[in-house]
C-alpha cells in the first residue's frame, strides 16, 4: 500500500434506524489501483460507496478520499471524482450528445464527449433521445457522465447490470484501459464474479456490514491453495500437482486417459464459501 492512498477507511459504521448497514468497514484503495467490492444484496457495497462519494452521511469513522472527508469538501475535489451510481438523473428529454456534453462542461478538463460516447459504443445513438434508450444503453449513458470529467478517482456501483455480452466486455476494455493508460484508480461493485476477476487488482468482500475477506482474485479466501481435483473414467484424485497425476495416469492408460478433467475452485465457488460463513 502507497503511502498516500487514494481511499483511506478506517471504522465506517452507519446505520438506517436500528439497521446496521456498515459494522466498522476498514478499505484501503492505491492509487492507480482497481478495487471490487463484492457481496450479497445488502452487504453495505452501494452505502460504502455513496459515503466516498459524498453523497451519504456517516454516523462514525475515518474516511479520506483523495485526502479529503467527503463530508466536508468543496467543488474542486467533487471535479476530480467520477460517479456511476445506481438509479441515474433523469435528463430523458435530452439526447445522448447534448446530456455528455451538458455534463462535461462542470469539469476542468473533460474529455471530448463524441469520443466519450464512441468508447461505451453509443454513438450510433448519440441523437437519440435519452428516454428512448433501452436499460443497458441508458446505463452506458451512465458510465460515459462518469467518465467525462477524466476523472483521478472513478466510482462504479454495479456498472453493467443490463449490459449484454458484447457491450459488458467493451466496457471491460474501457475500464483496462482507464486503469493502465490513464492510471485512474477504480472502485467498482459487482455482482458478476468474471467481471471482478477480469478486472480488479484486488477484491475486498463485504457481508453484514464487515469486511470478510480481502485478496487478488487468485488467491482470496486461500483459492491458490485449494488442491486440484484430478477426475477419469475410473477414479479420482485431490492434488497438488496435476500435472504429474495426469503423466501418470497417461502411462497407466498407454496414451489417452477416459473422461479426463482437471478442476479447482472458481473465484465464485471460493466467493460463496466465504458469504455462507457470514449468513
Ligand atoms: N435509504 C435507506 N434507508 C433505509 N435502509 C437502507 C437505505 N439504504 C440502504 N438501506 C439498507 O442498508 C443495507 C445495506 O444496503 P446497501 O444498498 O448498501 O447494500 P448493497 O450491498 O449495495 O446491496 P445490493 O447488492 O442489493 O445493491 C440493506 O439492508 C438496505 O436495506
Amino acid at each position: 500500500m502507497t503511502d498516500n492512498p487514494a481511499v483511506r477507511v478506517r471504522g465506517l459504521r452507519k446505520a438506517y434506524g436500528k439497521l446496521t448497514a456498515l459494522d466498522g468497514i476498514d478499505l484501503d484503495v492505491a492509487q492507480g489501483e482497481v478495487l471490487a467490492l463484492l457481496g450479497p444484496n445488502g452487504a453495505g457495497k452501494t452505502t460504502t460507496v455513496e459515503i466516498l462519494a459524498g453523497h451519504r452521511d456517516r454516523d462514525a469513522g475515518e474516511v479520506a478520499v483523495l485526502g479529503r472527508d467527503p463530508g466536508r469538501a468543496d467543488l474542486a475535489w467533487r471535479a476530480e471524482l467520477g460517479i456511476v451510481l445506481q438509479g441515474s438523473a433523469d435528463l430523458g428529454e435530452l439526447t445522448v450528445r447534448e446530456s455528455v456534453h451538458h455534463f462535461a462542461r462542470y469539469f476542468p478538463r473533460p474529455r471530448d464527449p463524441d469520443e466519450v460516447i464512441a468508447l461505451v459504443g453509443l454513438t450510433g445513438k448519440a441523437g437519440a433521445r435519452i428516454r428512448t434508450l433501452s436499460g443497458g444503453q441508458r446505463r452506458r449513458l451512465d458510465v460515459a457522465v462518469g467518465v467525462v470529467g477524466r476523472p483521478r478517482l472513478l466510482f462504479l456501483d454495479e456498472p453493467t447490470t443490463g449490459f449484454d455480452p458484447q457491450a459488458r466486455r467493451l466496457f471491460w476494455d474501457l475500464v483496462r484501459s482507464l486503469a493502465g493508460r490513464y492510471g485512474t484508480t477504480i472502485l467498482l461493485t459487482t455482482h458478476y464474479l468474471d467481471e471482478a476477476e477480469a478486472l480488479a487488482d484486488r477484491l475486498v468482500v463485504i457481508a453484514g456490514g464487515r469486511v470478510v475477506a480481502e485478496g487478488a482474485p487468485a488467491t482470496l479466501g486461500g483459492r491458490a491453495a485449494v488442491r486440484a481435483c484430478v477426475r477419469w473414467a475410473d477414479g479420482q484424485q485431490d492434488t497438488d500437482d496435476p500435472a504429474a497425476l495426469v503423466a501418470d495416469l497417461t502411462r497407466r492408460y498407454a496414451g489417452t486417459v477416459p473422461g479426463l478433467t482437471v478442476t479447482r475452485p472458481s473465484l465464485e465457488d471460493v466467493y460463496l464459501d466465504l458469504i455462507g460463513e457470514h449468513r
